[in-house]
């Protein structure tokens, strides 16, 4: 049974949700990094908000881990290419937090418009200040969203309700979906020069860095108030303080900072500017929103290898993984056959997919194949790191599909070139599940795989396939199955044969020494 950790604050739900899919369940928030180290070998999925630090040196404790579920958006808690190299998954929840955030983004809109943090303070200290406060209505003006992804179309939409007009820059917002969603659809200049209100809702990228800076403030309009739920490094904080200072930004709403947890910021003290420690996501309805949708995730893919939501891998959706599933034992044993073959660096792999299986999702296949194929030649390998070590290892990754069938329904080939040589497998599913190898060298054979194999090639001569049967009989290995293939009458030929036990060097040497022999070589699977 998986056994998954959960080592920050998470709703009951995730608990429950974990125990009724049959996962066992620990859940230790506030663990030193130390605690944690000591006991994450124990795990095979780790559940955390953004409170726990997963490092490459965690990482390395963790010797049993698989995946890694993030409730909530952000990742930059989670080493990702330290757990890609690792092999483990990193899942986050991408929408459970999306209206949650907009909502907290709209909230901090008023609380500037009507300056409602600092009357609030006011009153309560029994100033009433009545003169002091003096607002902006919100109808009428105009909102500029950067981002209109999944928390800036919320914004927008709440927006539109409060009869505000609403422009957006998103590089990747198309005409026609701007249309949909009522919103207009500008550059970023044309948004400095209209917009009443600024709200970000970008990630935080090379591009996105210091986007709201002295020399994009200089574009917006006398008075505009800004809004930052995203992220903080979207913010030059300094610059941002000396044009509220000056006057030219009437203020600012920050749940986000350039350093968080922000206990000393340049922007505090201001009263212009209103804060909030980080608290977009933080309703009761996301947090189990998030938490639930982790859960449900992680279970998937621990059970049934269902992969969503996965910033370092090819989704696999439920639907997809069932169909999937008898494609990936054959992918896995096709590029097995072929790595336990190879002894030399390889230079390319090429895999073909033509039929039934090239009308599916094939990219989780080529990271079987690889994993399967490195795997002979390094332990650390897995369908998570595979196309990046192969990457690495200076391995040209290419993917052939075509619907037309050819001799079977469907099929998988699998090319490896090395610096010696071109070898080739390919197999089918016989009965839709069932995998076989069809074709070794482009030479026709029809052959299951079993535990042990015994792979010989030879010259098609009379009396070979006797010799073997008796010298495998003398030595005490039982036949099960036993597969020929042939280019030709005397030409190139091929055998496969399952037997019962491992076979050993020295029968393998006596194998090697029968006449005709090109090649031998024990596979297991
Ligand atoms: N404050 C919080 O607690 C909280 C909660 C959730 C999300 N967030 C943050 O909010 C932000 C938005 O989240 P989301 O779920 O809407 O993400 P999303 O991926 O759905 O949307 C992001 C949008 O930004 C756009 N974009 C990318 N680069 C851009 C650029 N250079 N200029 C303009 N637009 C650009 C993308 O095309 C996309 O449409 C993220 O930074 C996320 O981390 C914060
Ligand atoms: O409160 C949190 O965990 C962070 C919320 C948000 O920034 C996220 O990345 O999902």
């Amino acid at each position: 049974m998986p056994k998954v950790l959960i080592s920050d604050r998470f709703s009951q739900a995730a608990q429950q949700a974990f125990i009724l899919r049959g996962i066992e369940v620990d859940v230790r928030p506030g663990l030193s990094t130390d605690e944690l180290k000591a006991i994450i070998g124990g795990y095979d999925g780790l559940a955390v908000r953004s409170g726990t630090k997963v490092s490459a040196d965690l990482l390395a404790a963790a010797t049993r881990l698989k995946v890694i579920g993030r409730a909530g958006i952000g990742t930059e808690n989670i080493d990702l290419a330290a757990a890609t190299d690792q092999g483990v998954v990193v899942m986050n929840t991408p929408f459970g937090n999306s209206v949650t955030t907009a909502e907290h983004a709209i909230a901090l809109m008023f609380s500037l418009a009507r300056q409602i943090p600092a009357a609030n303070a006011s009153t309560h200290l029994g100033k009433w200040e009545k003169s002091r406060f003096m607002g902006v209505e919100l109808t009428g003006k105009t909102l500029g969203i950067i981002g209109s992804g999944n928390i800036g179309a919320v914004v927008a939409d709440r927006a539109l309700g409060l009869n505000m007009r609403v422009v957006a820059f998103d590089p990747f917002l198309s005409e026609e979906r701007a249309k949909d969603m009522c919103i207009e659809k500008v550059d970023l200049p044309t948004l400095f020069a209209r917009a009443d209100f600024i709200s970000l809702h970008t990630p935080l990228t090379e591009a996105t860095r210091n986007l709201i800076c002295t020399d994009s403030i200089a574009l917006m309009k006398d008075g505009v108030r800004i809004i930052n739920c995203a992220r903080g490094g979207l913010i030059n904080e300094a610059d941002l303080r000396a044009a509220i200072v000056s006057g030219k930004v009437a203020g600012a709403a920050l749940d986000v900072y350039q350093t968080e947890p922000a206990t000393e910021n340049c922007l505090f003290g201001l009263e212009q500017v209103v804060c909030t420690p980080h608290l977009g996501a933080s309703t009761a309805e996301a947090q189990e929103n998030q938490a639930l949708q982790v859960a449900e995730q992680m279970s998937d893919f621990l059970l049934s290898g269902i992969v969503a939501n996965a910033l370092n891998m090819v989704p696999v959706s439920a639907e997809d993984a069932p169909k999937l599933k008898p494609y990936m034992k054959l992918a896995g044993q096709l590029g097995s056959f072929a790595g336990q073959l190879t002894e030399h660096a390889i230079k390319a792999v090429r895999i073909e997919y033509e039929g039934h299986v090239a009308g599916l999702n094939t990219k989780p296949l080529t990271a079987i194949v690889l994993e399967s194929l490195l795997r002979p030649m390094m332990v650390s390998v897995n369908m998570v790191n595979a196309p990046l070590v192969a990457k690495a290892r200076g391995i040209e990754v290419s993917e052939v599909t075509c619907e037309r069938k050819g001799d079977y329904n469907t099929l998988l080939r699998v090319i490896v070139t090395t610096e010696q040589r071109t070898r080739e497998v390919a197999g089918t599913l016989f009965g839709g599940d069932k995998p076989r190898v069809v074709a070794i060298k482009g030479i026709p054979i029809e052959a299951e795989l079993g535990s042990h194999m015994l792979y010989v090639t030879n010259q098609d001569k009379p009396g070979f396939i006797g010799a073997l049967g008796s010298l495998l009989g003398a030595r005490g290995v039982n036949i099960a199955t036993f597969h020929l293939g042939r280019s030709e009458a005397g030409g190139d030929a091929i055998l496969l044969t399952q037997v019962d036990q491992p076979l050993t060097d020295a029968i393998l040497d006596e194998v090697k020494a029968l006449p005709h022999v090109v090649q031998a070589k024990a596979l297991n699977f």
